[in-house]
């Protein structure tokens, strides 16, 4: 048994070091500093994808060829739509509140590329339904920090998760690492995942 860890995480969300320890996962985390600006005409799954493999991608050149390298990317879809992170407390409030009552869809593109340079990767598509939430509520939620680093304004996880009346999918997934997928990418990229 060694320190060394299995895979380079290109990624600085503390969301997904979360959800990779629960696949007892040993990784060192490294934060990608991509061009994340979407190209003319590009679908949300193509753009979610594409941006995946370039944080991972990017992991690669940074650090070499050594161990995996994960990435991922989640985007949330509404009205065809692509919400991304909000810009501002206002911009959370007119995210947070365009989904209120209603449902959307949460898209999380995951990246693995393998020593040998294979690239895995995988998307997942999940369905989110909010109740109806209070004016007051989200004028309040848009003050806080939880949606501020979120994709869509919110977090399944956190607060917001009181008003989401249905998840059909994955939670991971919404979370911004679909567990099944990513256990799955990386049996492929040659790691066992029985746990330490
Ligand atoms: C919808 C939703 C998103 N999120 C988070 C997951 C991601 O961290 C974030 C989406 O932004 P991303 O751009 O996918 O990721 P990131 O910038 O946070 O991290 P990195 O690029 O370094 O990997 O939103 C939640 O934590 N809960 C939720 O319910």
């Amino acid at each position: 048994m060694t320190d060394e860890p299995d895979i380079l995480l290109a990624s600085a969300s503390p969301r997904r070091r979360e959800l990779l320890d629960l696949l007892g996962v040993r990784y060192r985390a490294w934060s990608a500093d991509i061009d994340e600006s979407r190209l003319a005409d590009e679908a949300p799954d193509a753009y979610v994808e594409r941006l995946a493999r370039a944080k991972a991608a990017a992991g690669r050149q940074a650090h070499g060829n050594e161990r995996p390298v994960l990435g991922a990317d989640t985007i949330v879809l509404l009205d065809g739509d692509i919400l991304g992170k909000p810009r501002d407390r206002a911009h959370a409030r007119d995210m947070f509140s365009r989904l209120a009552g209603r449902h959307h869809e949460v898209l999380t593109a995951v990246a693995v590329v393998a020593t040998d340079g294979r690239v895995f990767g995988a998307i997942n598509r999940t369905r989110v339904e909010f109740g109806e939430v209070p004016a007051h509520w989200v004028d309040h939620y848009a003050t806080l920090d939880e949606p501020m680093d979120k994709a869509g304004a919110y977090a399944v996880q956190g607060l917001a998760g009181q008003w989401i009346q249905r998840v059909e999918g994955s939670y991971t997934g919404v979370m911004g690492l679909p567990l099944f997928e990513t256990a799955e990418l990386l049996r492929q990229a040659g790691l066992a995942l029985t746990g330490r």
